[in-house]
């Protein structure tokens, strides 16, 4: 619910352009419409089997950044959740790839994945507070829960085949932990100093504007 400390919901409406565009992006709505191009579809899964794995030292650098700054013991048990959840996200990607025929040892990361790794690497250092590696984590998780969760809606004509890879992202589930995500993150920033909390907001920016690359690759646009 939003409330004068939803401090994140209130920058997803001042930046909506830019959050519609990464979460209703074209290659999100062809999968929805079923005119999704086969091809566009298996650049998106090498690409994002890359991405996945830098994404584990970005959450493990985050469990240290929450074992050394937070008081709330709980958020411990949330990031190592995502962390094990990633286990199963990396054998599912070896899975997937195999039933689309995809070689996951000779794919060459692209441009707009290496870019957005590198901003994942720069969030790892330890000099970056937790409030802010938070807010890229919870942003990150979002996009996709948001994206793909729109494919699985009344009224969408995802293929079949491809129902699974929307279930992993678009569940229920999932969308719980993003909410955590963000409760973690809306109460970190209420207390945030005024430079934490633009520094924070340029963040939000920054993830929106890698996952809107990131699926202008995957089209083929880029
Ligand atoms: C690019 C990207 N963004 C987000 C996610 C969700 N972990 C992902 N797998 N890939």
């Amino acid at each position: 619910m939003e409330g004068k400390s939803d401090i994140t919901a209130m920058w997803i409406k001042k930046h909506s352009l830019l959050y519609t565009g990464a979460t209703r992006h074209p290659f999100i709505l062809n999968i929805r419409d079923g005119s999704i191009d086969i091809s566009s579809f298996k650049r998106w899964l090498a690409q994002d089997y890359i991405f996945v794995r830098a994404f584990v030292p970005f959450i493990a650098s985050i469990l240290v950044k929450a074992w050394k700054e937070s008081d709330v013991s709980s958020d411990i048990d949330l990031i190592l959740s995502g962390m094990a959840a990633l286990n199963d996200e990396i054998a599912w990607f070896k899975k997937e790839a195999l039933k689309w025929g995809v070689a996951l040892n000779s794919v060459v990361p692209h441009k707009a994945n290496v870019d957005y790794c590198r901003f994942l690497e720069s969030l790892m250092n330890p000099d970056v507070e937790y409030t802010l590696a938070i807010t890229a984590f919870w942003a990150i998780e979002t996009v996709y829960q948001e994206s793909f969760a729109h494919c699985l809606e009344d009224g969408s004509k995802t293929p079949e085949e491809l129902k699974e890879t929307c279930q992993r992202w678009g569940n229920e589930g999932f969308g719980q932990y993003c909410s955590s995500l963000q409760n973690i993150t809306n109460r970190r920033l209420e207390k945030a100093s005024d430079d934490m909390f633009s520094k924070a907001e340029v963040i939000l920016i920054r993830v929106l504007e890698h996952e809107v690359e990131f699926w202008n690759m995957s089209r083929g646009t880029i």
